[in-house]
This record gives C-alpha cells, sequence and structure tokens, in this order.
C-alpha cells in the first residue's frame, strides 16, 4: 500500500487507492473543455507489431476525455505509414500521425538543418521534439502528456493520473513526472535507474557538494520514466537532447524555467513493464551501456553550465565513489525483492554495475574531450525566431499527410 510521504523538493501525488477511475475521467472531462488535453505518443514503425501498442490502443479508444491523440511515426516507409494509418484509426478521438521520414516532414528537416536548427540525430528526442513543436503551432491542446509505445502493462489509469495534476485549474503545476516500480518477470526491472542514475546523482553530491539541481533530480522517484505532462505554454522554450540523454535532459530544462513549486510527480501504476534493452557490456554503441553513458554526459554537461568545474581527477573519485554507493544499493535491492517474494540475480546486478562503471568513465572522457558540443537541439522559440514561417509549415505539412484541413 501506498505511503504518502512528501520527500525532497517537489511535490508527490500518491495513489491511495480512494479514487476510481470513473470518478477521475468525468472530472477530467470537464477540465477538457476548458483546457484541452492531449496524448503523446512517439513510436518506431517496429513497436506496431511489438505486443504492447495494440493494447495501449485498446484503451486509449476508450478515453472520454482527450481533445487530440498525437503520434510521432519513426522508421516508416510510404506503405508502414499508410499501414500506421489504419492501425490508428480505431481511435475515435482527433487523430494527428507526425511522419517523420515522410517528404514533406523531411523537407522541413533539411530546411532547419541547413541552418543547424534541426535535431541533428534521429532518435526518440527527435521525434519528441517534431511532436512538441506541432502541438504548440496548431495549439490543439492546453495540457499534453507523453507515453511510450512499449508499455506491456497499460491501462486508463495511467493517462488520467498523468494528465491530472496539469490539467486541475487550482493545483498550479506545470510539469508532472510519472513514478512506478519497474517489474518483469518476477525481477525488479528498470537497471539504469535503480543501478546507476541513483548512485551516480548521488556520488557527484558526495563529491561536489549537495547543489539544488542534483537535489533537484534525485527527488524524482522514477527520474528516466517516459512518461510526463506538461503544459503546452512550456514547449517553446524547452531545449531537449536528441538521445538517451533526453529524460534527464527534460527534467534539466524543467529545473532551469520553473520554480520547483510548479513541478511535481505522481504514482501512474502499481506495476510497469515495457520492452527490455539488452545491456551490451562488449558494445558500448548500443544498449544500456550506451543509455547510461548519454545520460551521464547530459549530466555532467548540465553540472558544468551551472558552474562546476569538472577535471579528469573528478572523474577518477566519482567512478570510485560510484562503485561503493552502487554495490550499497544493491544490498537494499536484494532486501527488498526478498521481502516482495521477486527473484534477485546478484550476479546479473553486480555485472550491470560493473557495466556503468565503465560508462561513467567514458561519459568522462567524452566530456572532458568535447565540452563546447551543443547537447540540446534548439529550442522551438528559437526556430520560430529563425524562420517565423516554419511551425505553419509543419502543421501544414502534417494535416496534407493526414489529409485533414487546417481550421
Ligand atoms: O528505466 C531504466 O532503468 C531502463 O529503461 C532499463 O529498464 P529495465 O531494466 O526495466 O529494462
Amino acid at each position: 500500500m501506498a505511503d504518502f510521504h512528501q520527500g525532497g523538493t517537489i511535490a508527490t501525488l500518491h495513489d491511495l487507492g480512494t479514487r476510481s477511475l470513473g470518478d477521475l475521467e468525468r472530472t477530467l472531462c470537464r477540465f477538457n473543455e476548458k483546457r484541452p488535453l492531449a496524448l503523446l505518443i512517439p513510436a518506431l514503425y517496429s513497436e506496431l507489431e511489438g505486443p504492447a501498442l495494440s493494447n495501449i490502443v485498446e484503451h486509449i479508444a476508450k478515453i472520454p476525455y482527450l481533445s487530440a491523440v498525437v503520434i510521432g511515426l519513426d522508421q516508416a516507409d510510404e506503405a508502414q505509414f499508410h499501414a500506421a494509418k489504419a492501425f490508428f484509426s480505431r481511435l475515435p478521438q482527433p487523430l494527428h500521425l507526425l511522419w517523420n521520414d515522410g517528404p514533406r516532414l523531411r523537407a522541413i528537416h533539411d530546411r532547419l538543418d541547413a541552418d543547424d536548427l534541426a535535431p541533428n540525430q534521429p532518435g526518440k528526442g527527435r521525434n519528441v521534439w517534431y511532436c512538441l513543436g506541432y502541438i504548440a503551432a496548431t495549439g490543439l491542446a492546453e495540457v499534453v502528456a507523453l507515453h511510450d509505445a512499449d508499455i506491456l502493462t497499460y491501462d486508463r489509469m495511467l493517462p488520467a493520473r498523468l494528465l491530472y495534476p496539469i490539467a486541475a485549474p487550482d493545483f498550479g503545476f506545470r510539469f508532472c513526472k510519472g513514478y512506478y516500480p519497474r517489474v518483469a518477470d518476477d525481477r525488479l526491472g528498470g537497471r539504469v535507474s535503480r543501478l546507476f542514475f541513483t548512485p551516480l546523482i548521488r556520488s557527484l553530491a558526495q563529491i561536489l557538494g549537495p547543489t539544488s539541481y542534483l537535489e533537484f533530480l534525485d527527488a524524482f522517484r522514477y527520474p528516466l520514466s517516459g512518461e510526463f505532462a506538461l503544459h503546452t505554454d512550456e514547449i517553446p522554450r524547452l531545449r531537449i537532447p536528441p538521445d538517451w540523454g533526453l529524460e534527464v535532459g527534460l527534467l534539466s530544462e524543467i529545473y532551469r524555467n520553473l520554480n520547483s513549486r510548479r513541478v511535481c510527480q505522481v504514482d501512474i501504476a502499481a506495476r510497469y513493464d515495457h520492452k527490455h534493452q539488452p545491456m551490451s557490456e562488449s558494445d558500448a554503441s548500443s544498449g544500456l551501456a550506451r543509455m547510461s553513458r548519454e545520460i551521464a554526459v547530459s549530466v555532467f554537461r548540465k553540472l558544468a553550465t551551472e558552474g562546476v568545474v569538472l577535471a579528469p581527477e573528478t572523474f577518477r573519485t566519482l567512478k570510485a565513489a560510484y562503485l561503493r554507493n552502487a554495490l550499497d544499493l544493491v544490498q537494499r535491492y536484494q532486501a527488498d525483492a526478498a521481502l516482495n517474494g521477486l527473484d534477485f540475480n546478484i550476479h546479473a546486478e553486480e555485472a550491470a554495475v560493473e557495466t556503468f562503471t565503465r560508462a561513467v568513465i567514458e561519459a568522462g572522457d567524452t566530456f572532458l574531450a568535447s565540452p563546447f558540443e551543443p547537447p540540446y537541439i534548439p529550442s522551438w522559440s528559437r526556430v520560430s525566431s529563425a524562420h517565423p514561417d516554419i511551425p505553419a509549415a509543419l502543421a501544414q505539412a502534417v494535416a496534407e499527410d493526414n489529409g485533414f484541413a487546417l481550421p
């Protein structure tokens, strides 16, 4: 059963199991009349053929309060785009499908690229960036919630609880992050979050002394969750990384742009499972090895912008502190897993910590070798300033791809 503890610098909204889905959805219908609500899902075409998305769409089709569903579709050729349109056609809500690899959106991308304003690599960050730009350009919603397309344990509580804190006019929040326990096949999931991110942040605080940025990151119960909601007024000034640093980069932007009283986290699922990536120990260019390295680089670059000096010896000390803190946490997770009747593979957990230790060192090397590399995609307000016609062109391109007329 949940507790109602408030810790850290942001508000935590728990699930006490006392409010029904029907009651939440009825209230969200009322909110939607004043503040249109939208759902955004970034997806790879291959996820349409996976085990999760069909079930997700079945659930979304029953949601009564949404003004729009926006899908960012990556890695789809023309036939696959048409297949995707057919796949999502069972949704009764207005659907906006962004075909990122189609000729119309590629033409916009090429124009931005010519001025170094486009995301410099494909991936979830790029997909989300275009979708947010589209939502801002069309004004189709005042509140948007984003979740991944690979959630195996999806039900309608998840979007309802994620949207509610931003949709509720009297709460005053502008950004809300989802949290939950990741549990898969009777064992703890969330390897990067549990074994990498949390001990890394605490080790940095140990070495550098507490900073409000590190305290902010540590306040999130699931900092790497792909689920968040935000007020769309926040979109134009957001700068997000195109790579696996997306979730942390977004938190960093929220830290920079918003007072922590405007930020909350909400319990959105009693249990969450999703597609699992391999560790890829021997190949740091993929899997969780790459994810952890890109996350660490994103944190180091942000710390540098906060005026923190990171020298080669900082990373040597950080590696040692991280390893100790991560191994200590493994013992806590072991006890937690045992009490909850879950399997626990100490060898796999400690092998993951070894891979992540290498990621700390490699991320330090990357940071020292290229401290000034721009880590973020430019904000939409910069894009609009450089090319005032691009937001309207993006809206028009999506309307033509989808075969609807703009209002
Ligand atoms: O959230 C995480 O830590 C990563 O996405 C990995 O999750 P997993 O261990 O559940 O695959």
